[in-house]
C-alpha cells in the first residue's frame, strides 16, 4: 500500500491540495503530538478550507526524545484525523485529511529553521502542547546558535530571534496560545519567559516588547484524541494509503481562548463553525478538570488493575462504572462551585463521551505522568473534603490503585516495565518518580518499609496514609475485582 504523500495527493486526490499547498506560515507550534494534531491543527486545516485563514503551521518537536519528524517529513506533513463517535445525536466515522502543516523541524539537528520561522513576517501565533511536564521552569545556557531544552526556554529565545529581526516592532507580536493542561496557561508561560530573560540578561527593552506587544492567552482546550489506533489495517483499507500518523479524535471538540479581540481576529474559529469561546476560561476549566480530567485519572489505575484495557470498557462494567459514576456523584460535584444544572449536564456529556464505543482510549495512556495529574487534577478536590467524609473513601481507593499500578520493574526514563497485581504494562513518567517508586517498592518487598510508609513517601500531610495503606494491602492481597466489588456493596449501602 502506498503511503501518504504530496505524491500520492497529487496523484489520487490532487483537490485535496488546491487550497492548501504553499500557504505561509501563520503559527509555531512547539509539540508533534497527537492531540496538536487532532486538535489545533485539524482547526486550521477547516478554517483553511474555508479560505478563512490563508496559513500554515511549522511544528517543532519538544524534547531531543521525539520520535515524529521523520513520520512527518516521509508523509509530507499530511496525515488523516479520523472522527469517531456521536455528536448532537448522530453517529460520525469520517476521515479528515490535514495538510495545515507545512514544516516539521527537530530544533535540535537544525535550530537556523526554527529561528528562520520566528523571524517570518507573516508569523501571528506561537503555540504549543508539551503535556504538564513542559509547561516548567528549567535552568539552562543561553546559546544563540542551539535549542535550549525546555520548551519556555525555546519560547523565550525563539521570542527574541523575532524581535531582534524586526528591531522591536511593535506591531510583529504575537498571540501565545500554551495548550497545556494547566491552570492559567498563558500567564504561566509568560511568568517562566520573563525569569529566562532575567537569567539570560536579555534586555529591558526587548521584555517590554516581550509584555507590551505580545499576548499570552489563558487557553482550555477539551477533546479526547486517542491517537494512533490498534487495528490501523481496517482504517487504511477504506483510505488507500498508509498514514502513521493517523489520529483517531471524538468529534466534540472545545477551545476557549481568554484573549482581546487581537486572538479573535486572528483565529476566525467560531466563522469556520468551530465550537470556539473567547472569553474567561474560569467558567469551563474547573468543570473540565475537575469532571472529564480527575475521573479519568482517578479510573485509569483501578480499572487497568480489575482487568480491562479502555475507557469504554471500564464504563460497561458494573463495578467500575458505580466507582467512576459515585465519585463524580458524591466526591466531585458536591464541591464544585457551579450550578447543580450545569454540574449534572456536563457530567451526563461526560459519562456519554466515556462510553463512546467507537474510540479505544487505553487505560495506560491515561497513566502516563498520573502521579502528577493526581497531584494537579484530583487532590485539589480532595482537599475540600472534611477527612471524616464519606466521599474521601473515593480519593483514598484512587491513589491506593495508583500506587500499586506505579511499581517500575526497571530504573530508566520515558518508557520502563511495570508489573501490577499479574497485569504488564508499561509506566511514562520523569526518570525522578520512576527511581523513585523504583526503590520504595523494593524495600517494601523487602519489608524494609511498610505499606503507610511507602504512601507518606510519595504524598503530602493531607493525606492520611494508614488509610490509603489499607486499601494497598486489600489490593496486593485480594486483587481489584474483590476491592472493587466489595466497594460497590458498601458505597450503596454507606455513601449513596
Ligand atoms: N489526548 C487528548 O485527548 C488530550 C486532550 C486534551 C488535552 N490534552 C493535552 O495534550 C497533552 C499531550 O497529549 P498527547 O495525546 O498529544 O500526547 P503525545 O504523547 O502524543 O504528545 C506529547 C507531546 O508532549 C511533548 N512532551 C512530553 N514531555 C515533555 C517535556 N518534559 N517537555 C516538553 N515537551 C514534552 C512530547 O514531545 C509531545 O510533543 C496532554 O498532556 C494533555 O495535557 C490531550
Ligand atoms: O492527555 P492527558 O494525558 O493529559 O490526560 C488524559 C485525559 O484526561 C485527557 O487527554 C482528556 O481526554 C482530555 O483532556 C479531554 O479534553
Amino acid at each position: 500500500m502506498e503511503r501518504l504523500s504530496y505524491d500520492y495527493l497529487k496523484k489520487n486526490n490532487p483537490d485535496q491540495l488546491k487550497n492548501n499547498a504553499d500557504l505561509p506560515v501563520k503559527v509555531l507550534q512547539i509539540g508533534e503530538g497527537n492531540f496538536m494534531r487532532g486538535f489545533l491543527d485539524w482547526m486550521i486545516e477547516h478554517m483553511n478550507r474555508q479560505g478563512l485563514f490563508n496559513g500554515s503551521v511549522a511544528a517543532l518537536q519538544p524534547t531531543p526524545h521525539g520520535r515524529k519528524i521523520p513520520d512527518l517529513h516521509a508523509q509530507d506533513n499530511a496525515y488523516t484525523v479520523q472522527l469517531r463517535g456521536r455528536l448532537d445525536g448522530r453517529t460520525i466515522d469520517r476521515a479528515d485529511l490535514v495538510t495545515a502543516i507545512s514544516t516539521s523541524i527537530n530544533p535540535y539537528e537544525e535550530w537556523e529553521k526554527a529561528v528562520a520561522v520566528a523571524r517570518a513576517p507573516g508569523l501571528e501565533v506561537l503555540t504549543s502542547n508539551t503535556t504538564e511536564a513542559g509547561i516548567v521552569y528549567q535552568e539552562e545556557d543561553w546559546n544563540r546558535d542551539a535549542a535550549p531544552l525546555s520548551f519556555p526556554g525555546k519560547t523565550t529565545q525563539l521570542l527574541y530571534e523575532r524581535y531582534t529581526a524586526f528591531d522591536g516592532d511593535p506591531d510583529k507580536g504575537l498571540v501565545l496560545l500554551p495548550c497545556e493542561l494547566v491552570e492559567r496557561n498563558g500567564d504561566v508561560l509568560k511568568d517562566i519567559v520573563l525569569r529566562k530573560i532575567e537569567d539570560w540578561s536579555l534586555s529591558g527593552d526587548f521584555r517590554k516588547w516581550v509584555t507590551e506587544h505580545n499576548e499570552f492567552c489563558q487557553t482550555l482546550v477539551d477533546r479526547i484524541v486517542t491517537g494512533y489506533p490498534a487495528g490501523i489495517e481496517e482504517y487504511q483499507e477504506k483510505l488507500g494509503y498508509e498514514d502513521r500518523l493517523l489520529t483517531v479524535a471524538e468529534p466534540y471538540h472545545l477551545f476557549v481562548i481568554e484573549g482581546g479581540e487581537r486572538a479573535r481576529r486572528v483565529l476566525p474559529l467560531e466563522d469556520a463553525g468551530l465550537n470556539a469561546v473567547f472569553g474567561p476560561v474560569e467558567d469551563y476549566a474547573e468543570l473540565k478538570i475537575r469532571l472529564l480530567n480527575a475521573p479519568h485519572t482517578m479510573m485509569f489505575a483501578p480499572a487497568f488493575l480489575y482487568g480491562v484495557d479502555t475507557v469504554y470498557e471500564a464504563m460497561q462494567n458494573p463495578d467500575i462504572r458505580a466507582f467512576v459514576e459515585g465519585a463524580m456523584d458524591h466526591a466531585i460535584k458536591p464541591v464544585l462551585p457551579y450550578d447543580k444544572e450545569e454540574k449534572d449536564r456536563f457530567a451526563r456529556d461526560v459519562l456519554e463521551r466515556f462510553d463512546n464505543p467507537y474510540q479505544r482510549h487505553m487505560l495506560t495512556d491515561l497513566g502516563q505522568n498520573g502521579m502528577q495529574k493526581f497531584g494537579t487534577r484530583v487532590q485539589p478536590i480532595w482537599e475540600k473534603w472534611d477527612s471524616r467524609d464519606p466521599a474521601n473513601q473515593y480519593f483514598t481507593l484512587a491513589l491506593a490503585a495508583l500506587l500499586v499500578y506505579y511499581q517500575p520493574q526497571e530504573k530508566g526514563q520515558e518508557k520502563v516495565q511495570g508489573y501490577a497485581l499479574g497485569r504488564d504494562m508499561l509506566l511514562r513518567d520523569s526518570e525522578e518518580k520512576v527511581n523513585k517508586m523504583y526503590d520504595l517498592w523494593r524495600r517494601h518487598e523487602r519489608q524494609e518499609l511498610s505499606t503507610a510508609a511507602l504512601v507518606e513517601e510519595c504524598t503530602d500531610d493531607s493525606v492520611h496514609a494508614p488509610l490509603v495503606g489499607e486499601y494497598i494491602d486489600a489490593l496486593l492481597e485480594n486483587g481489584a475485582v474483590s476491592v472493587l466489588q466489595q466497594f460497590h456493596i458498601d458505597a450503596k449501602e454507606e455513601i449513596q
